[in-house]
C-alpha cells in the first residue's frame, strides 16, 4: 500500500507533466484509492483561461476511468510554492470520493510537510446527506 511519502514521490513527478504554459504553475496531485492503485493527475491549462482543469481533477478523473470508486489518501505538490493547497472547486471533487476523515498531503521538495482532512479543507460541505 502506497505509504504518504509514495504519494509525494508520484505528485511530483506528475507535475513534470503539467500543462501550465499560462500560470507557469505546475501542479502534481497523487490519490491512492480503494483498490491500492495511484491515480496521479497534473494540471492541463488552456488558451481560454477557465477552461483548464486542476491536477486534483484529472487524477479523479484517472481514478474513476481506472475502475476504482474511492479516495484513501491524496497528496498535491507544486515546485513553485511551499505549500499548495486544493483550490475550492478541488475541495468539493475530492469529498465526492472521500470519507471526511481522508488525508491531504501538502507537500514541498522535503516531502509531506501539513497533513490535513477533507473535512477540514471544506467544512459543512454540501454532501449526499442534504439531497437525501
Ligand atoms: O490545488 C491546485 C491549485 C491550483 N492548480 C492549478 C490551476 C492552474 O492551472 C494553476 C494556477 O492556478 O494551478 C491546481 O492544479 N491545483
Ligand atoms: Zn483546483
Amino acid at each position: 500500500m502506497a505509504s504518504p511519502s509514495d504519494l509525494f514521490s508520484a505528485a511530483r513527478a506528475a507535475s513534470e507533466k503539467a500543462y501550465a504554459p499560462y500560470s507557469k504553475f505546475p501542479v502534481g496531485a497523487a490519490i491512492l484509492a480503494d483498490d491500492g492503485t495511484v491515480y496521479a493527475g497534473a494540471n492541463v491549462e488552456n488558451l481560454a483561461y477557465p477552461e483548464g482543469i486542476c491536477a486534483e481533477g484529472v487524477a479523479i478523473g484517472h481514478m474513476i476511468m481506472g475502475g476504482a470508486k474511492a479516495i484513501k489518501a491524496v497528496a498535491v505538490y507544486a515546485p513553485r510554492l511551499a505549500l499548495c493547497s486544493p483550490c475550492g472547486g478541488c475541495r468539493q471533487k475530492l469529498a465526492e470520493f472521500s470519507d471526511k476523515a481522508t488525508e491531504v498531503y501538502l507537500c514541498d521538495d522535503g516531502g509531506v510537510r501539513e497533513t490535513v482532512t477533507v473535512a477540514a479543507l471544506l467544512p459543512h460541505a454540501f454532501d449526499t446527506e442534504d439531497i437525501g
